[in-house]
């Protein structure tokens, strides 16, 4: 992914944010981590990263939804991404990451990923370090589980952590209203509500059970690009977990499964709801019910690319 001319200059590059349209979550493995079996879809809500050639590696934010309150340390994944880029190619420089942000923090749709990601592609390109498609892959599950798939995009399945990926065959566009809540959740906090919860009920998932895997009427209808199946066939194991710590997200799903949506699920460890509809009339017909009812709500379509130079 070189891209030589950009060698003093800066490199802007878009990566989506993502819906997990089925997540089973199977044992909770000694690195802390949950074996997973998920297919993602990347969505067109974008975050994009513009870097600058710079001594160290810093960030700034701008865009509808930066706050105050985003990390601009070491902790944030953005800078976290190119500290791993430059210290695993020994390029010796920073770069100045500006962050236009549109994807909900903590909102369960990677955004955190969707910046580690365009940030590695914009420093690999502003640096010419020149990593081929396979390393940045490797570099992004360094990271974080949803990081890789925010360098993929499109529609793929993500095992072990949720970093394994295969690319799967996805027919047409999906429409989708999101209902966006003004308070992010933990990631870890929403695993650790479903670890408790099949401990109180003793749930039987032990080293010996089979690893979970994406349910055939899953990819069944991403291959047939068809919405009312897919609808049918939206699954999150996360979902009860995170209903648990936010119960007014069940009010939010009703609401919208009753005035149009074909389902309703919880994106990833939550809060966004995403809502599948058939077609952009009924996304818009929903979007303004949604609003009216007090919820933010936004339409995107997926799949959509995944991290790609816009402008170097
Ligand atoms: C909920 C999802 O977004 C669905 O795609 C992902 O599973 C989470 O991906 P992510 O936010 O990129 O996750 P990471 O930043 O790598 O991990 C944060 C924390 O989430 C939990 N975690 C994450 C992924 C996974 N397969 N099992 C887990 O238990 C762990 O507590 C981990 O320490
Ligand atoms: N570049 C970043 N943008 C947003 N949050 C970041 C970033 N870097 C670190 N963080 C921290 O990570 C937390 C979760 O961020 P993020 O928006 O990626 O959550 P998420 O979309 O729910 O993640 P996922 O869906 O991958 O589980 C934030 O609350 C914030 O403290």
């Amino acid at each position: 992914m070189t891209f030589e001319g950009a060698a003093h200059g800066s490199v802007t590059v878009r990566a989506p944010g993502k819906i997990n349209v089925a997540l089973l979550v199977g044992r909770l493995m000694d690195d802390g981590y949950h074996d997973v079996a998920t297919a993602y879809q990347a969505v067109s809500l974008f975050e994009d990263v513009r870097a600058t050639p710079a001594d160290d590696v810093s960030v700034s934010f701008a865009g509808p939804i930066a706050t105050e309150d985003l990390p601009t340390g070491n902790d944030n994944l953005a800078v976290r991404a190119a500290r791993l880029l430059a210290r695993e190619t020994g390029h010796d420089g920073g770069a100045h990451l500006h962050i236009t942000k549109r994807v909900p923090v903590a909102g369960g749709m990677g955004g955190g990923s969707a910046d580690a990601a365009a940030t590695l592609v914009a420093c690999d390109a502003l640096w010419g370090t020149d990593c081929g498609r396979d390393d940045l892959l490797a570099l992004g599950a360094r990271l974080g589980a949803d990081v890789p798939f925010a360098l993929l995009g499109g529609t793929a399945i993500g095992t072990g952590r949720g970093d394994q990926l295969s690319p799967a065959l996805s027919t047409g566009q999906f429409h989708w209203v999101l209902a966006v809540s003004d308070t992010g959740m933990s990631t870890p906090s929403t695993y650790r509500a479903l670890d408790a919860h099949r401990e109180r009920h003793s749930a039987d998932i032990s080293p010996a059970s089979p690893a979970p895997t994406v349910p055939d009427d899953v990819m069944h209808a991403l291959r047939s690009g068809d919405a009312v199946a897919l609808g049918e066939a939206l699954t999150n194991d996360l979902q009860a977990a995170a209903l648990q710590l936010r119960p007014e997200l069940g009010d939010t799903l009703e609401l919208g499964e009753a005035n149009g949506a074909l389902a309703g699920i919880v994106s990833g460890s939550g809060p966004t709801i995403a809502f599948l509809v058939s077609d952009v009339e009924s996304a818009i017909d929903l979007q303004v019910t949604l609003s009216a009812a007090g919820h933010r709500a936004l339409r995107v379509t997926g799949p959509v690319p995944g991290a790609r130079i816009l402008e170097a």
